[in-house]
């Protein structure tokens, strides 16, 4: 891993045009009328450019799931109790959780990554990198050091890197982390540099006497902590959690490997955009899924310069919409080794 420093650009691979290109002609000499298949052709351009071939690698799939508390929730801005991030840790490695579920039907490995829950308690492969028993309240001061926020950053990293070794040719972000959308309101402001009023949103669901609180809570802890917008890093520190942390090293080490990374909902969007002030071409090395019902979620995608390829107001969070697209790559594949080409069929196509 490169060092990370402030306005100097991680160093990325080049990215596959030539790849790309014979993508698009593979995808032109299908038997079907040309751009028919629509953005899943633009889907496998994408995929191409990232790994560098036309031969996709596709099949191994693995879900990084980094929980971790927030002590912003004593100020009340989450529908949800805070043990919630623990006991579902729990239930998602005993394969009940919404995305155990989806990625069991989508074949993906899961793995649970305690980077920072704020509870002693653990499960069988539960993986421990825990940092510290959650952030600081960033209503009150920073969420944490700026070496604790290097070493989430690094932890995710290493992570991904570790599966990407192990066989994983496709990786995806979720996250746990009661809390996490006034956390990731306030990165998002941040990166942003917009009104806390654009990107907060309804979260776990919460009411409108609780979110007109939560607006007040972002706005707050940007007052008070002043993150240079210049600095990832100081934004994660001041005014993010270990998780964002997390995702951030995880899509770093994907892009160094020229693997697909899937992103989820809002959460892994404003680890997107700290990942985007480190290493500004980092988005075309991301696949995104769907738009997240959150607040803010078009802006920040925006931003990414991304086009999720469905919406259907997921909030759920722990990776859902990224385990959602996984079937659509198996039958990419599919219509990559399985369709007859125009030329097999003699078929002179002229649009
Ligand atoms: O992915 C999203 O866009 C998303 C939107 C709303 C909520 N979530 C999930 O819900 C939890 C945070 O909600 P809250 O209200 O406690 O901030 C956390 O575990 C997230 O994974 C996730
Ligand atoms: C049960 C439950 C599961 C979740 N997963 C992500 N956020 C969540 C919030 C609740 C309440």
């Amino acid at each position: 891993m490169q060092t990370i420093q402030v306005n100097k650009p991680y160093q990325l691979p080049p990215l596959a045009d030539q790849a790309a290109q014979a993508m698009q002609e593979i995808m032109n000499g299908l038997a079907k009328p040309v751009a028919s298949l629509g953005r899943l052709e633009e889907l496998a351009v994408r995929l191409a450019r990232i790994e560098a071939t036309t031969k996709l690698r596709l099949q191994h799939k693995t879900l990084l799931v980094f929980a971790a508390d927030h002590g912003v929730t004593v100020e009340h801005v989450s529908a949800t109790p805070k043990k919630v991030t623990i006991v579902q840790a729990g239930n998602m490695l005993a394969g009940h959780t919404a995305v155990a579920a989806l990625a069991q039907a989508a074949h993906c490995h899961v793995q649970v990554i305690d980077i920072g829950i704020d509870s002693a308690h653990t499960f069988p492969g539960l993986i421990d990198a825990k940092i510290a028993y959650g952030t600081h309240n960033i209503a009150l001061g920073p969420a944490m050091t700026r070496a604790q926020a290097l070493q989430a950053i690094k932890i995710g990293y290493a992570t991904a890197v570790a599966a990407i070794n192990a066989g994983s040719d496709i990786l995806a972000v979720g996250e746990l982390g009661v809390g996490n959308t006034t956390t990731a309101a306030a990165v998002a402001a941040a990166c942003l540099q917009c009104p806390a009023t654009e990107v907060v949103g309804r979260g776990s669901n919460i009411a409108d006497a609780k979110f007109k609180h939560k607006i007040a809570i972002v706005q707050q802890s940007l007052k008070i902590n002043q993150p240079d917008t210049d600095d990832a890093i100081d934004i994660l520190a001041k005014v993010g959690g270990f998780e964002f942390g997390g995702k951030v090293g995880a899509m770093l080490a994907a892009a160094e490997h020229q693997t697909p990374l899937i992103l989820d909902g809002f959460i892994s969007y404003a680890a997107a955009l700290l990942a985007q002030k480190i290493a500004p071409t980092i988005t075309d090395y991301l696949v995104p899924s769907h738009v997240s019902h959150e607040q803010g979620s078009k802006r920040a995608l925006q931003q990414l310069r991304l086009q999720p390829y469905f919406d259907l107001n997921l909030c759920v969070g722990e990776g859902t919409g990224a385990v959602m697209l996984m079937p659509w790559l198996d039958e990419l594949n599919a219509i990559l080794t399985q369709m007859n080409t125009l030329a097999d069929m003699d078929i002179i196509y002229k649009h």
